[in-house]
């Protein structure tokens, strides 16, 4: 088990900035998830680890070591590709005990491990096959599997899980747990399927443009945005964004307002800020035909069927909201309402776009960038 930092790490191809300043701890042991949209270097993060790329600038270290300049062999780390790169010639048992061999292990020691690796992700019988005799599925616990025999420190896994379908990839997910628990190595595990990084972190590594936006726990990650981002990239659909004013303990949404309670009034106060956001996650919405108390109000544009619940979409002041409902009689041109409640809503500084509720996600281990939207 290593710790790994990036310490104020930079990488650029030529002039394009492709990590931007990266301060991040992963923890020895963990199974850190380095989530974001294609193309915000979660990969190259990646990479940079393994030794496949140069850092620009800064400086990583892993288990205290220094390791800008010491070559990717050197490194003690495995990794697991999105194509998992067997050799197709090559036995199940010879694709797997490779790495073994070619560190020149004793006979009896790589048996031992390979009979214990193919016990652990249910591929004993297999051991004679070619990958092409196997499924997606077993390709995939093949590849695993000589990661983990390695037993290296570091585990490093880009995409493992997508090229199975997503019933293979609800076990999967579930095998990868069990591994890790098995071996307890540093894992460090790009995606960018938000139900995985969810499933599968101790903590989430949320980049947007090689920047990082927040590090922490997944229901943090949920529940405490750190900013706009973070708050619009998690959750299916994503929290809703409304932009406000603050004055006179209430906010004004276009023409509409309502009231702030007491607490949020002095959080605002304390902010100093006066434009805002206003985040509600879809699900923290209810609908109503009656306007109650201090609501806003919308019309119904569209209704999508989720089969057990209906994602009620909003014109609100011109901006779309998004409500999840159990009822199923929602009709096109409806006014409707809604009362936003206090215990549920984020406030976001509109220049910063940091989450004025919490403060404190942005202390030494949270250190993040945040972007403009
Ligand atoms: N060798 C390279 N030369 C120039 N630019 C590169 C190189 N490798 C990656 N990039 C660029 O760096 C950025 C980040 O790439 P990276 O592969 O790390 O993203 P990613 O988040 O893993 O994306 P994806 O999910 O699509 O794999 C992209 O804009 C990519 O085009």
């Amino acid at each position: 088990m290593k710790e790994i930092v990036f310490d104020h790490v930079s990488k650029a191809y030529g002039k394009a900035s492709v990590i931007d300043n990266l301060n991040l701890t992963v923890r020895p042991g963990e199974r850190l998830i380095l989530l974001g949209a294609s193309g915000c270097g979660k990969s190259t993060t990646l990479r940079l680890i393994a030794g496949l790329e140069d850092i620009t600038t800064g400086s990583l270290y892993m288990g205290g070591q220094k390791v800008n300049d010491l070559p990717s062999g050197e490194r003690n780390v495995s990794m697991v590709f999105q194509n998992y790169a067997l050799f197709p010639h090559m036995t199940v048992a010879d694709n797997i005990t490779y790495g073994l061999k070619i560190q020149k292990l004793p006979q009896a020691e790589i048996a031992a491990r390979l009979s214990s690796v193919l016990a652990m992700l249910e591929l004993s019988g297999l051991e004679d096959r070619k990958p092409r005799e196997l499924s997606g599925g077993q390709r995939q616990r093949v590849a695993l599997a000589r990661a983990v025999v390695k037993r290296s420190d570091v585990m490093l896994l880009d995409e493992p899980l997508s090229n199975l379908d997503a019933q293979l990839r609800g076990h999967a997910r579930k095998e990868l747990v069990r591994v890790h628990q098995a071996y307890r190595q540093t894992f460090v595990y790009v995606t960018h399927d938000q139900v995985e990084a969810m499933t599968v972190g101790d903590r989430i590594a949320l980049m947007h443009k090689g920047r990082l936006q927040m590090l922490d726990t997944p229901h943090n990650v949920y529940n405490r945005p750190a900013n706009v981002y973070t708050a619009r990239f998690i959750g299916s659909p994503p929290a809703n964004i409304l932009p406000a004013q603050y004055g006179e303990r209430q906010l004004q949404v276009g023409r509409q307002t309502v009231r702030l309670p007491e607490g949020w009034c002095a959080r605002v106060a304390q902010s100093g800020s006066r434009e805002l956001y206003l985040g509600i996650r879809p699900e923290h919405i209810r609908l109503e035909w009656e306007q109650p108390d201090n609501a806003l109000a919308g019309v119904v544009k569209y209704v999508e069927d989720y089969g057990n619940r209906r994602g009620v979409y909003l014109d609100v002041e011109g901006s779309e909201v998004a409500a999840i409902c159990d009822r199923s009689d929602w009709q096109t041109g409806q006014p409707v309402y809604f009362t936003p409640d206090p215990g549920k809503i984020h406030l976001f500084d509109c220049q910063t776009t940091q989450n004025i509720g919490y403060p404190e996600a942005y202390h030494v281990e949270n250190i993040y960038q945040y972007q403009s939207i």
